[in-house]
């Protein structure tokens, strides 16, 4: 069953075309890798599908349902959460309020019952408390928790990301490049995490990344940009060996005709 489906997805700004006519399926449950070399247009088209852009044209459907023109938190609400390249904590914020700050939408209490400190509100409270132990206890980050998030070691910090991503209940979590900066254990951990949430929250991943060994180890399909059109999909097998792709990183000629 597909739960995301990209149509026909155009942006241009001004008279550049960030990406041109792109169309992916992707189905509930599944790890797919958005790549190819800088410029390509990877982070414009995740600006698209979380509504921090609005497509020049095309449609992207989640469920069967368009997500043009809702605005960046109707988009959460739906159901897809991200993470971004450069990390966007609130550095000066505790890693367990970073996580609850991920879980607002969900929590159904109003600022006036949390000001007059209502039993209900305080029971919300406390289970969205117990809820982001949980979470940081599933990162690895439960010896953080009192920590200022800007203290933390970088992978950390890409893992509080993930914390407070998926702290939403998103049903597709878009993770751009996850791995970016990460030592290998720290990559190998990631990987892991990855491959387990996908099961365990019964979430479906789309993950931009440049590490091409954890791309080809964790994704079952993968789709490649170049100047904004894309070029190849298939599994990473068939991206491997694509001549159209090799070309794209390398440049025309690295590929033989013998
Ligand atoms: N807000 C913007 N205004 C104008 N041009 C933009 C804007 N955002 C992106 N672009 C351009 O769109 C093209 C695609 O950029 P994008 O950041 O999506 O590429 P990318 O594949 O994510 O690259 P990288 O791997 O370096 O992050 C680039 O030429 C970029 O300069």
């Amino acid at each position: 069953m597909n739960i995301l489906e990209v149509k026909h997805l155009t942006k241009e700004f001004g008279g550049l075309t960030a990406t041109s006519d792109i169309n992916m399926t992707i189905k509930k449950n599944s790890i797919t890798a958005v790549i190819g070399p800088n410029g390509a247009g990877k982070t414009t088209f995740f600006n698209m599908i979380t509504a921090v852009y609005h497509p020049t044209s095309g449609d992207i459907l989640l469920n069967g349902k368009s997500l043009v023109g809702l605005k960046p938190h109707q988009v959460s609400q739906f159901g897809i959460t991200r993470t971004f390249q450069n990390i966007r904590l609130f550095e000066n914020m505790t890693v367990l309020e970073n996580v609850l700050v991920g879980m607002h939408q969900n929590l159904k209490s109003h600022w006036i019952g949390t000001l007059l400190q209502l039993p209900h509100i305080r029971k919300i409270e406390e289970n969205a408390r117990t809820t982001a132990y949980d979470i940081l206890n599933y990162v690895g980050l439960e010896n953080y928790v009192n920590e200022n998030a800007g203290n933390l070691a970088y992978g950390a910090q890409r893992r509080l990301e993930i914390g407070r991503a998926i702290a939403a209940k998103p049903k597709v979590l878009l993770l751009d490049e996850p791995a970016a900066g990460m030592n290998p254990k720290e990559t190998e951990r990631l990987t892991n995490l990855i491959h387990d949430m996908r099961t365990k929250l019964d979430v479906t991943i789309i993950l931009i990344e440049h590490d091409m060994n954890l791309v080809m180890k964790i994704s079952d399909s993968i789709y490649v940009l170049d100047h904004g059109e894309l070029i190849a999909s298939g599994k990473p097998n068939e991206i491997r060996n694509n001549k159209k792709v090799i070309e794209a990183y390398l440049g025309k000629g690295a590929v033989s005709n013998g």
